[in-house]
């Protein structure tokens, strides 16, 4: 049953009534607790020996407080205009008392006698919404197993704070809030899903969260939102024992921050960092890196020629797991370089052999960075020589001391011996100053037969022997392969230049060599469009991170960097996430049936098996074709827009396959409406106008409407990367997709 007629429509309304004010008397509670919270500062502050009088730690403590009811407060004052969104009556076994639990984004006990009043939908019980039916039903919370009755589900529509609309959900009720939340328009931001979350998505959002996770999602499965609301569920668990700064979300480029960005403060997951993966590798080497353009992707869509081959033969090999196991070898050969095989001595005295020395580089400090283990040697030798330093000194003074005594009870020359002892002072002081200064200067000399290479001195000594690199190699590249890597890099070396495709391999050195600073390094690591990572650059990102807490997801199918990304997960997954839980997501929210069937079609033309993505059953226009005879198209689809916006759509999309024919797309729709706007990757979405931007920008992004457009770039049949990107823009739309070409032919259709 539906709508306000329902029976316990006035309950209900009450019900929100009494938790909305509720909601009242906590803020104004937490807001005296604010003001008595200022008043102890004060007191505090104005208390000249606080930090002796114990008072520090009373601060300490009040801080944290109010810190927390800061953002119990927060999150109370957003809430109170949708205090819940589902009601879940159960009975549990154990002692039959019927509980009725309402999901918020909240938790809100009632003081007096610790009832939920709102149950946080990242709480185990949860379950019994996202997964349950009417029925007996199961659930699990930390550890322990729950039985019992769902007897009632119901779905609560409210909106600034008013009961619009209340559902029950019985057996064979379809999910019409989703299909209801899926029809609305979209806003060019990513939003919060929590009141329609499905089971299988659930089920990742979840899923054992000591554990890494790698999802192949098709387009539109809700791969990104689920890693959002996964970041959010991890944070709730583990609030007390995880700062969110310690989280890392690594998005394709500024533009996608900016998309998700509206989501994070709704799940609370604000705090968690956002690094595209050039970026984060600068942060973590702490270093600026020249750049090269990255424009093999362009180049191969335009050019082909085989310049664009060979570089990108090489991105291939940059970023394959051969190449990791090229840089193991180099590894190697630079720690050797490290093992001392000289004794340390200072002065005379020897502290510290190069057998002892040769143990700790290679065995006991083999988990550091060598650079590290350099350090801790260091340290060691400057202790030691700390240590002996009075030992040497007294040493030196008793020789002399009991030269010039013996000197003074022999029976010689009054003259010689005052020649003899003033010698022996000499001497003594000078033995003594040399001594200083070797307790001053040894360790320093004795580092000296080790290198200081800085990461970048580094990487360029790899391209700089092919013979070497064919031993690195192990023989998998033959003598020309090497000299034509080598001869390839040598170019950027001159210009102290880098590629994309370098950075895995750099941060991966860096790791090993120098190791990523503690709080540089995250600590549960969410990386969206995966497929586009290689292989060496999620290694690295393992290495730098020492951790394997990793929520991966991507769509292989969507896969456009391939040539220098992933193009299956089962190395990944193998050699760098053995403990990791593989999951595939085959339904699509984000399309009508009709766009995804015709995109579907594209799929069937890959090389690779990519099964049908299954659209949520959701209908409407069939994509369609306008044919570019004259100069009018650009009037048509500006019209065509207008007309969409008074139906309700909001955000629109002309997606042209290179940035050449966006740029001539812009200048004629520029000349017609001047609102229409050109996307650059740095840019962020503007709300409410028509945007046009090129296919490869276009990844994880959506809009109600796509203009899919082919000036003078058709996309071709027999190559791969065309598919996929036409795939990527067929799959943006929510509701309506149009091609505009000089045939049908140029997108691929019929
Ligand atoms: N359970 C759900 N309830 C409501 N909307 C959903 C649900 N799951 C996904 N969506 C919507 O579907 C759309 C696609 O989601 P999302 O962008 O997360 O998918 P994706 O798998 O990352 O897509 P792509 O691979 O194309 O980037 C979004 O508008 C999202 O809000």
């Amino acid at each position: 049953m539906t709508s306000q007629q329902h029976p316990d429509f006035k309950h209900e309304q009450e019900r929100l009534e009494f938790t909305k004010r509720y909601i009242d008397v906590v803020i104004k509670t937490a807001a005296t607790s604010k003001d008595q919270f200022k008043k102890i500062m004060q007191e505090t502050f104005g208390d000249e020996d606080w930090q002796e009088s114990g008072r520090y730690s009373e601060l300490l403590t009040t801080a944290n407080f109010f810190d927390m009811s800061k953002s119990e407060l927060e999150i109370l004052r957003k809430a109170k205009s949708k205090p819940y969104f589902a009601r879940v009556d159960f009975s549990r076994d154990e002692n039959g008392l019927k509980e009725i639990l309402y999901f918020g984004k909240a938790s809100l006990y009632q003081r007096e006698n610790q009832e939920q009043i709102i149950v946080d939908w990242r709480s185990p019980i949860a379950n019994l919404y996202y997964e349950g039916r009417i029925g007996p039903i199961t659930y699990e919370a930390e550890g322990e197993k729950f039985s019992g009755d769902i007897t009632l589900k119901r779905q609560l529509m409210i909106d600034s704070g008013k009961l619009e609309e209340i559902r029950d959900i019985d057996l064979t009720t379809t999910d019409e809030l989703l299909q209801e939340s899926l029809s609305k328009s979209s806003s060019n931001r990513l939003t919060e899903i929590v009141s329609t979350i499905q089971e299988e998505q659930n089920k990742i959002i979840r899923a054992d969260l000591n554990k890494p996770i790698i999802v192949q999602g098709a387009a539109g499965s809700g791969k990104t939102t689920i890693a959002l609301h996964r970041i959010s569920y991890f944070i709730y668990h583990y609030k007390d024992l995880f700062d969110p700064r310690q989280m890392m979300i690594l998005a394709p480029s500024r533009l996608f921050i900016d998309y998700i960005s509206e989501a994070l403060p709704e799940l609370g997951v604000e705090k968690a960092k956002q690094f595209t993966f050039t970026e984060y590798v600068q942060v973590a080497i702490d270093c600026d890196i020249k750049l090269v353009p990255d424009k093999k992707l362009i180049d191969l869509l335009e050019k082909n020629d085989e310049d664009t081959l060979e570089s990108i033969w090489v991105s291939n090999i940059k970023g394959s797991s051969q190449f990791k196991r090229i840089l193991d070898q180099f590894i190697m050969d630079i720690i050797n370089r490290f093992v001392p095989t000289e004794d340390f001595y200072c002065d005379k005295y020897r502290l510290y052999s190069a057998k002892k020395f040769k143990k700790l580089v290679m065995e006991e400090y083999w988990y550091m960075p060598i650079y590290t283990r350099i350090e801790k040697l260091k340290q060691i030798l400057q202790s030691q020589v700390k240590s002996k330093k009075k030992a040497m000194l007294e040493r030196v003074v008793k020789f002399y001391d009991a030269r010039i005594e013996k000197a003074l009870y022999k029976n010689i020359d009054p003259t010689i011996r005052r020649e003899y002892v003033t010698k022996c002072l000499d001497k003594k002081a000078e033995r003594q100053d040399e001594i200083k200064k070797e307790v001053r200067n040894s360790v320093k000399n004795y580092f000296k037969q080790f290198e200081r290479k800085t990461i970048f001195e580094y990487y360029q000594e790899l391209f700089s022997d092919p013979e070497i690199l064919v031993t690195y190699s192990k023989d998998s590249f033959t003598i020309h392969e090497a000299e034509r890597l080598c001869v390839y890099q040598s170019q950027f070396i001159k210009r102290k230049q880098y590629e994309v495709e370098d950075l895995g391999a750099i941060l991966y050195l860096y790791s090993h060599l120098f190791g990523v600073d503690k709080e540089k390094r995250a600590k549960n690591i969410v990386i969206d469009e995966a497929q586009d990572y290689s292989f060496m650059q999620l290694q690295a990102l393992k290495t730098a991170s020492d951790t394997d807490m990793f929520t991966l997801v991507g769509d292989l199918a969507q896969g456009i960097y391939s040539y220098r990304g992933l193009e299956e997960w089962d190395e990944v997954h193998r050699s760098i996430f053995p403990r990791a839980t593989y999951t595939e997501l085959q339904k699509s929210y984000r399309t009508t049936v009709e766009i995804m069937n015709e995109a579907n079609k594209l799929l069937d033309l890959l090389p690779y098996r990519f099964p049908q993505v299954e659209p949520v059953v959701r209908h409407g226009e069939k994509p369609s074709f306008i044919k570019i005879k004259d100069d009018q198209w650009g009037k048509e689809l500006l019209e065509r827009t207008t007309k969409m916006k008074e139906q309700g759509l909001r955000t629109f999309a002309v997606i042209a396959k290179t940035m050449d024919d966006c740029r001539e797309v812009y200048n004629i729709l520029s000349g017609i409406d001047s609102s229409v706007c050109l996307l650059e990757e740095q840019a962020s979405i503007p709300k409410e106008r028509l945007v046009i931007l090129p296919s490869y920008l276009a990844k994880g992004l959506e809009f109600d409407a796509v203009f899919a457009i082919s000036l003078n770039e058709r996309y071709e049949r027999e190559r791969e990367l065309d598919i996929k990107l036409l795939y990527v823009v067929m799959t943006r739309p929510l509701h309506r997709l149009y091609f505009i070409g000089n045939s049908e032919e140029d997108f691929l259709i019929k």
